[in-house]
């Protein structure tokens, strides 16, 4: 535990209803057992009487229920997860949108790609009616607009997704779902300040890495739609002081936000962010299994600090890895408030570009120069603070806290953390990193030496830990990131390594959909592991960002095996 952590900062309110399907998912473990629990799905239901009248209904239950019992007062008095969205068809879909992917030729190829295309119907979503009129009744957020989910068990909008969802949906032609989904996650940034983590009440403790403006630049790019610049602009402003946010300069004792300060080995200071999350509570989603984690500590304030500590990790869309623990083997060592996270400050570095670019676009002089100044001090603190020539790649730093919790931080060359992460490469995908020659030369023999190339593409870490994100299980929607960062390049060499892990990517899914059928009944993706996958396949309806990193790559490089036959040829 770090010597600040009696100063973290201040929580999130949250509602009564969470509190109580807490107290409702705790009874379903002890009740129905582990095997095949979800926690998530009990603070996902919708209640259908009022509240009081529930919790009356559950306090009489508890003294000698059977699992029947349960089940029968669960059927009563919810309506099951799911329940306050509706299946929606999106107006602008068309089963072969013109202009469809044109550099897949193969007919079986664009049969398959059709699919997946097809598969935004599915994963395409608007809210109940009785969200809107009896909003404490559900722990669903009732956004302005339709929606489109990564599927399973995740049935709401999230922040970093959508990014993938929205490159998909605009390989798709399908222009106004996009911008309805980005206009959702300006809602929430108008609304809280900052996106949400997803649209679910008890995720209003944190955020997701941040790519809002990388939406809206692309949208923006593919439709030139200056009316969505505007309405983002503010929503932008928002988000970029809650990344921004935090201790003022040499103030003693972390008072707890996302800006830290650092001093270089040259003496210069810097400003860069952090993950930071308001909670030191169990992430509602995951309450059993926190608390399960936290029995192992002693005291209360080592279980509130690991908390947040989990909740920080989740805000980082890494959850979980070792990349934020200590000791990668001891789940309780947790401390993700502690990186300065590579890929969270290029995110943010392209944030500060596109604020720039749509300040520009929009006339506003001054926030266009606040931004590039911005810009070029990140930029600077980036190259101080994370890159490592020798490796030639840009490496995490971890914080030291054991001296005094007082900024600036001191930089020492020990504390860059030398595990290899797909994040390690995100910076690839910013100019002006992609636009140095010898930078990226030496970041592709980097890369190419890592051992973060595998056969579904690029993995997210190397470290086999068990957690989610780590090897075998993670595979990066951040490859697509680095892929573009190659392209960007313009340099011969990258662009063949981003064939060649798009190919690995786009043939993982492919067989994936061969060996289970159609994508609409028995979609199989290698997501993240979850569910035990692992590089497994796993039955699903079709994934959000899977799906979208998909279509993306077909529309960058066609099918692979059309480049092999016309190879050949
Ligand atoms: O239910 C536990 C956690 O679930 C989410 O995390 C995972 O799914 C998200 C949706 O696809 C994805 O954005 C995230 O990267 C995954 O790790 C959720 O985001 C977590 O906050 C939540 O605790």
């Amino acid at each position: 535990m770090s010597s600040c952590s009696s100063a973290r900062g201040p929580v999130a309110p949250s509602v009564p209803l969470i509190a109580f399907l807490e107290r409702v998912q705790e009874a379903a473990l002890s009740i129905f057992g582990a095997s095949g629990f979800d926690p998530k799905r009990y603070v996902d239901l919708s209640l259908k009487s009022d509240l009081p009248a529930a919790e009356r209904a559950f306090d009489e239950l508890r003294a000698s229920a059977t699992a029947q019992d349960w089940e029968t007062f669960i059927r009563s008095y919810f309506e099951d997860a799911g329940g306050d969205l509706e299946h929606y068809e999106p107006p602008d879909y068309t089963p072969e949108p013109e202009g469809f992917l044109p550099a897949v030729k193969s007919r079986e190829m664009r049969e398959w790609a059709l699919e997946v295309h097809a598969l935004w119907k599915s994963l395409s979503r608007k809210i109940s009616d009785g969200v809107r009129t009896r909003p404490d009744s559900h722990t669903l957020i009732p956004v302005p607009n339709p929606l489109v989910i990564p599927g399973s068990r995740f049935r709401e909008a999230y922040y970093w997704d959508s990014y993938w969802v929205i490159r998909g949906l605009l390989a798709s032609k399908m222009y106004e779902t996009a911008k309805a989904v980005v206009k959702n996650l300006i809602y929430l940034a108008n609304r809280y300040g900052y996106v949400l983590n997803g649209a679910r009440a008890y995720y209003t403790n944190r955020s997701q890495p941040p790519l809002l403006s990388a939406m809206v630049r692309e949208i923006y790019d593919a439709t030139h739609d200056l009316e969505l610049v505007k309405i983002s602009l503010q929503a932008l402003l928002n988000e970029y002081e809650f990344w921004n946010s935090g201790i003022k300069y040499r103030n003693p004792c972390n008072l707890g936000k996302h800006k830290v300060t650092i001093q270089d080995a040259e003496g210069r200071i810097h400003t860069l962010s952090r993950y930071y999350a308001k909670w030191d509570k169990p992430r509602p989603e995951s309450s059993t299994t926190d608390k399960e984690s936290a029995s192992k500590l002693s005291s209360a304030s080592e279980k509130a600090n690991l908390y947040w500590e989990l909740a920080s990790a989740a805000e980082s869309g890494w959850d979980f890895s070792a990349r934020w623990m200590r000791d990668p083997l001891d789940f309780t060592t947790m401390a993700a408030t502690s990186v300065l996270p590579v890929d969270l400050n290029a995110f943010i570095l392209g944030m500060e570009h596109d604020i720039a670019f749509f300040a520009e676009v929009i006339g506003d002089k001054s926030t266009f120069e606040r931004f590039v100044m911005a810009s070029e001090a990140r930029k600077e603190a980036i190259t101080s603070i994370f890159w490592n020539e020798q490796k030639g790649q840009w490496l995490d730093y971890w914080l030291n806290y054991s001296n005094s919790c007082s900024e600036p931080y001191i930089w020492d060359t020990l504390n860059q953390n030398q595990n290899v992460y797909a994040s390690n490469f995100v910076p690839l995908w910013i100019n002006p990193f992609y636009s140095d020659a010898s930078m990226v030369h030496k970041v592709v023999n980097s890369l190419k030496h890592s051992g973060l190339l595998q056969a579904s593409g690029i993995a997210t870490s190397l470290q086999n830990s068990g957690q989610q994100w780590d090897f075998p299980n993670g595979w990066a929607p951040l490859q697509h990131m680095i892929v573009e960062g190659l392209v960007k390049s313009g340099s011969t060499d990258a662009r063949q390594m981003a064939e060649d892990i798009a190919a690995r990517w786009i043939r993982t899914n492919y067989a994936a959909y061969k060996q289970t059928g159609k994508m609409h009944e028995k979609y199989n993706v290698v997501n993240c592991g979850e569910f035990g996958g692992g590089g497994e396949y796993v039955p699903q309806t079709g994934f959000g960002w899977s799906n979208g990193v998909v279509l993306a790559f077909l529309e960058e490089f066609g099918w692979p095996q059309d480049r092999e036959i016309i190879d050949r040829e």
